[in-house]
């Protein structure tokens, strides 16, 4: 390559530098999207809102996604490009939280219906601009990388925003207090930030342009540095939504059960992870607070051991699955296995009243999930690049969801429990690891926006669903604590308490037993049939893979002869 038309993207620590300022887009908008989580009851006590109420303002941040905004924002994008559209929806999501913020700090009335309307107004608004934010970043990640690293900057890219998720569950309840309303400023805070890294990251893509458009004119395009310098004809012309390609792919049986496999699956995932710390305090007698080392004792040493013994379980699958990557030869696998494992036993020893603490902690165990997810995702997607076997692999995470939401529904054991959450886990690393790269093979390149477009928009449905859904089952077959709860609230602030000491007082009136805990048992249940459902289609998309020969069995880059 000529070395004057080298280009931005030729320079690794650029490229990286380009990835992380794009990626906190995706950090802050999956942090805001799940913050809420932790808050369940902290809303309710708080706030006056109750758990159907909770799942409405959740469930409706997806509705602008529902009826067409991917696809509207990916038309938009085409038309804007990145820049002006990145700017657009992000601004969107950015306006969206400062209006959740400011309902939640009262500022259109304190009332509750106020407050409430503030914050699905707030909600919806972030929603719309969240999904397309998504699909403006994977088309910025697609433009610096392709050609390079752009699988493992896709998986570094979706850690990000599980990081996201995984800090908004452990830390939001923190940043809260005995009230709502801080927890919300910082999450808005967090996606107006990234909006100035999203600002900053514009120099780049102008530079690079530039260089692009100089070389072009200078008529240099010959050989390899068509490639680069195509880069953006490429794009458009792989991106570009077409009606007529929707068509297309309604027709394509594989695709159509791979995005219905998409609905059912994160149905079954999302919603939970919303709902997740509220279940464990509720079910499962975890704590909402960070308790001293003697109520974890008194929590119960089964909880307490489960937990540890989770945690070695944890690092044994994970050595399991990391050794065969960097060693060969058995005998030196198991060796290392053990040694690795012993290691962590002790360290787990050592450290296990603090981590006692955090394992007994609703929204930390929580977050545990998608903070795994950062972990065991790029391991599942060099194994589907190396020796395929995606929609077995699929099948196996529609298994694990079957088994982690069972666990986590019909049985009251907290080492079922935790089991259910490591496989749930596992689950929610192995689907997508599998499926994305899985729609790359089944539909061609030049329709791979409008596909990913099309199953957001299915998947939304879903979503919205399972949001409002899980929280408004729990409110119909809980009647009783939602009443007595209520009762309690108001009896309490007709004595001069502030909301702050309400919610304080709730919860040890939970824990004296005087008042009811929330049962959890059939909206969890619920999501079982997703999992039955994602089982069924996973088997489906792989009969029909072998009868249209997409390959998704055989290793990246391979094809069926
Ligand atoms: C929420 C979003 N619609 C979604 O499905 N995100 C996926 C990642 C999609 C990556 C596509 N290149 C997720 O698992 O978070």
């Amino acid at each position: 390559m000529n070395k004057s038309n080298k280009i931005l993207k030729d320079s690794a620590a650029v490229r990286w530098l380009v990835l992380v300022l794009v990626s906190s887009l995706m950090f802050a908008t999956y942090y805001f999207q799940d913050f809420f989580s932790p808050l369940r009851e902290l809303m309710e006590t708080d706030l006056g809102i109750n758990s159907e109420e909770f799942g409405r303002v959740i469930g409706l941040t997806t509705i602008a996604n529902m009826f067409g905004m991917i696809i509207i924002g990916g038309i938009i994008l085409d038309k804007w490009g990145i820049r002006l559209a990145g700017l657009a929806f992000g601004g969107l999501a950015t306006l969206g939280g400062i209006i959740t913020a400011l309902a939640s700090m009262g500022y259109f009335g304190d009332d509750k219906s106020s407050v409430l309307a503030g914050l699905i107004v707030g909600r919806i608004l972030f929603g719309s601009g969240l999904e397309v934010v998504c699909v403006v970043v994977t088309r910025t990640i697609v433009k610096w990388f392709k050609g390079y690293e752009l699988a493992l900057a896709m998986a570094i890219n979706m850690g990000f925003g599980r990081l996201g998720s995984a800090l908004a569950i452990a830390i939001s309840l923190d940043i809260a207090g005995v009230t709502v309303s801080p927890a919300v400023v910082f999450a808005a805070t967090l996606i107006g930030l990234s909006l100035i890294f999203f600002v900053v990251y514009l120099f780049f893509d102008i530079k690079m342009d530039k260089q692009i458009k100089a070389i072009k004119a200078a008529g240099q395009v010959k050989g390899e540095e068509a490639i680069i310098a195509g880069v953006e004809q490429e794009e458009e012309a792989d991106e570009d939504f077409k009606f007529s390609d929707l068509i297309k792919l309604a027709t394509n049986k594989s695709f159509i059960y791979i995005a219905l496999l998409c609905v059912a699956f994160y149905s079954a995932v999302f919603p939970f992870i919303q709902y997740a710390p509220d279940l464990l305090v509720n079910k499962f007698g975890f704590s909402y607070v960070l308790p001293d080392s003697a109520t974890v004792v008194a929590f119960g040493s089964e909880a307490l051991g489960s937990s540890l013994v989770f945690v070695v379980i944890f690092i044994f699958a994970l050595s399991v699955t990391l050794i065969p990557n960097s060693l060969k030869g058995k005998s030196a696998k198991r060796l290392s296995v053990l040694i690795i494992v012993g290691v962590f036993a002790v360290v787990v020893y050592l450290v296990r009243d603090t981590l006692g603490v955090w394992l007994v902690n609703g929204p930390k165990t929580a977050s545990l999930i998608p903070l795994g997810t950062i972990i065991f995702t790029p391991i599942f997607g060099s194994y589907v690049d190396k020796k395929g076997k995606a929609a077995s692999l699929m099948i196996l995470g529609a298994l694990l969801l079957i088994f982690a939401h069972l666990s986590l529904s019909v049985f009251q054991s907290p080492f079922l429990a935790y089991m259910g959450l490591l496989s749930l886990g596992i689950a929610f690393s192995l689907v997508p690891a599998a499926m994305w790269p899985s729609v790359a093979k089944i539909v061609a390149e030049n329709r791979l926006g409008t596909a990913y477009a099309s199953m957001f928009t299915v998947q939304n449905w879903g979503l919205g669903a399972f949001f409002w859904g899980i929280g408004a089952l729990l409110y119909k077959v809980n009647p009783q604590v939602v009443q007595a709860i209520s009762e309690m609230r108001e009896s309490l602030l007709a004595q001069g308490l502030t909301s702050g000491e309400v919610a304080d007082k709730i919860k040890l009136l939970q824990l004296e037993g005087s008042l009811p805990y929330y049962d959890y048992t059939w909206p969890i249940l619920m999501l079982v049939a997703c999992g039955v459902i994602s089982i069924f289609l996973a088997f489906k998309l792989k009969q029909a893979d072998k009868e249209q020969g997409y390959g998704l069995e055989l290793p990246s880059g391979q094809k069926p002869e």
